[in-house]
């Protein structure tokens, strides 16, 4: 079994795919939407792709890039804590607090934009394509004085210092990632997992109170909904679909009742997946 990531080595999607898929082979892409082409172009089985930040919310190129280019079910979440530290070449640690650039990913600079506020005012930010690709590129570059946001596996795997730990603005930073694939994977048995199911919902357009049915279809089966964002359908101003996460794995009975009110509604419901979802601590 292979598994695609957001690589290089060392990403914060490679120490997912670690924990879940220790024993599988894990093919690096440069993106995102990468990870997913090699679904879909059987280069790889599955693919891990970052979902959601408890920092900073969703990240938007995977749902879009799923919702509206590829069709691959998810099949898995894997939820792991973040840690983001700030590095520099080891030939340029004292004199770290010049650094004249920072690099790393655009959601893991968000999750240090008061860190950066406060302690680098005036100094530039670069996004790369992973928070790895940025401890890479300093590296490569010890003639500059940068820096690079990433984990402490990629400082150890590509030799760069930590000038200053866990510099995530709030302490409670978890991603969660989803698993894309066509076949049903083999999970190594794990302790702590539960499921869920998500659906793509758009709503008829115009009507009055729509959200509002929706969520009742929801809430008089007493399904637990654990999200609801709203994503552009990219057609007009205004015009949004809906992901809904339940927290249940799909039945026969409530969540295929809970669809078929929605499209007696008017409602298009797409079924993303229902799958488990491990949690690592
Ligand atoms: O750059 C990485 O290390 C990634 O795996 C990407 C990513 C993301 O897209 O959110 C994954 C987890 C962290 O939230 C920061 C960055």
């Amino acid at each position: 079994m292979k598994v695609g990531y957001l690589g290089p080595k060392a990403t914060f999607s490679g120490i997912a795919v670690n924990e879940v898929f220790p024993k599988f082979d894990h093919e690096p892409y440069r993106t995102i939407p990468e990870c997913m082409d090699a679904v879909i172009n059987h280069n790889v089985n599955l693919a891990v792709v970052p979902m959601e930040n408890t920092i900073e919310g969703s990240v938007n190129i995977t749902l879009d890039y799923l919702t509206h280019e590829v069709q691959i079910p998810i099949v898995g979440e894997i939820i792991i804590p973040i840690k983001q530290h700030l590095m520099v070449h080891p030939s340029n640690q004292d004199k770290w607090q010049d650094v004249t650039k920072i690099y790393s990913h655009s959601h893991a600079i968000a999750q240090c934009h008061k860190f950066l506020h406060k302690n680098f005012t005036n100094v530039a930010v670069e996004s790369i394509s992973s928070t790895a690709a940025a401890v890479e590129m300093i590296m490569a570059n010890p003639e500059w004085n940068v820096a690079a946001i990433a984990n402490d596996l990629a400082a150890k795997e590509y030799g760069a210092a930590i000038v200053q730990k866990d510099i995530h603005d709030f302490d409670y930073n978890h991603t969660s990632f989803v698993i894309l694939s066509e076949n049903e994977i083999p999970y190594p048995s794990m302790d702590t997992f539960h499921y869920k199911t998500t659906l793509m919902v758009t709503l008829p357009s115009d009507q009055a109170g729509a959200l509002h049915q929706v969520l009742s279809a929801f809430a008089w089966r007493r399904l637990n909904l654990s999200k609801i964002e709203s994503r552009p359908m990219k057609t007009g101003i205004g015009n949004y679909f809906f992901i809904i996460d339940i927290e249940m794995k799909l039945d026969d009975v409530l969540i295929p009742g809970a669809i078929a009110e929605l499209e007696a509604l008017g409602c298009g419901v797409k079924l993303l997946g229902s799958y488990p979802s491990f949690m690592v601590e």
